[in-house]
């Protein structure tokens, strides 16, 4: 079984209140960016072992931790499972905000369910994908949602944006989620997050933000100036995505490459959300 796993975006990030676990409460609007790894999951061969392999960029940390191998070893705590190869190529980049790896175990998850028939419904996959981080159940059903709680729990949100051209740039830095929050003072919204995205896109510039980037801002100027670049392109709404360091702008219609020019190690992707 070969899966795409895609990475977000978040439209709007509050970081609201600590929580008695450490962790934050906080709201945003997800939505699914296409903007893919690639994993595959089959049967390994008689004898073998379990494993996986990579290409694509180096991810960090040792491979037992990998998420994708770490789906695979809860499912088999509760299931029995046979062993498996596994495959990841990876190429959204890694501490961007884009949910890279929180995709990658979300689709795990949902490939080897479909692979071995463990048959299991989509509330069960979701709550398996909150075991392995915050991030990663919104990958399970995929589609626009209003976050909130520990940005694992979700409410419907109508907001189309399918064709929407995007740029999403990563100036090459990897910045630690825990870092990012550790420097994040909760407070309450100064706008409310839904109804600011009710309203046409030129007005989110003013209501539609995302704490991460006041306070990464100072450390990492490259952010600001990322952002200021998209806009200067002519970006109807630009932003830092969840905590960073990847920052999109969406377009009325995309810039030619010439118009923007990035420094070499960044990585952009171009394409339509
Ligand atoms: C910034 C976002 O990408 C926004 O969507 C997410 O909140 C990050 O989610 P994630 O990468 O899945 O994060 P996790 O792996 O669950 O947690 C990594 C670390 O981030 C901090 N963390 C994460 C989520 C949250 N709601 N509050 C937190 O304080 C904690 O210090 C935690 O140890
Ligand atoms: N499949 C994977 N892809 C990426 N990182 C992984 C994966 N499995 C485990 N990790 C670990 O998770 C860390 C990246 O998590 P981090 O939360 O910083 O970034 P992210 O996956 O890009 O997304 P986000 O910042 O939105 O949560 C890496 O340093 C790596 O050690």
């Amino acid at each position: 079984m070969l899966v795409f796993p895609n990475a977000k975006l978040n439209l709007g990030l509050n970081v609201t209140s600590l929580r008695p676990d450490g962790f934050r409460n906080l709201e945003s609007v997800f939505v699914p960016l296409p903007w893919c790894d690639a994993f595959e999951v089959l049967p390994a061969p008689a004898g073998a072992e379990t494993s996986l392999s990579f290409s694509g960029l180096p991810i960090p940390g040792e491979p037992e931790t990998n998420l994708c191998r770490r789906a695979y070893e809860l499912l088999a705590a509760d299931f029995k499972l046979p062993p498996a190869q596994m495959h990841l190529h990876k190429d959204v980049p890694i501490g961007a905000g884009l949910g890279g790896g929180s995709a990658d175990a979300a689709f795990a998850l949902k490939a080897i369910n479909s692979q071995f028939e463990l048959k299991l419904p989509p509330e069960k996959l979701e709550s398996y994908a909150r075991r392995l981080g915050s991030d990663c159940a919104f990958f399970i059903r995929n589609e626009p949602v209003y976050a909130y709680s520990r940005g694992d729990m979700f409410d419907d949100f109508a907001l189309d944006l399918r064709g929407i051209p995007t740029l999403v740039v990563y100036p090459g830095l990897h910045i630690s989620t825990a870092e990012a929050y550790s420097r994040v003072v909760p407070r309450t919204p100064r706008h409310d997050l839904r109804q600011s995205l009710a309203q046409p896109m030129p007005a989110w510039r003013e209501t539609v933000g995302n704490d991460f980037e006041e306070a990464l801002t100072p450390v990492y100027p490259v952010l600001a100036e990322v952002k200021a670049q998209l806009y200067a392109a002519g970006a109807t709404y630009a932003s830092l995505s969840g905590s960073g360091s990847a920052v999109y702008g969406l377009f009325p219609e995309l810039p030619e490459a010439p118009e923007l020019e990035w420094p070499t190690g960044y990585t952009v992707w171009r394409g339509q959300l």
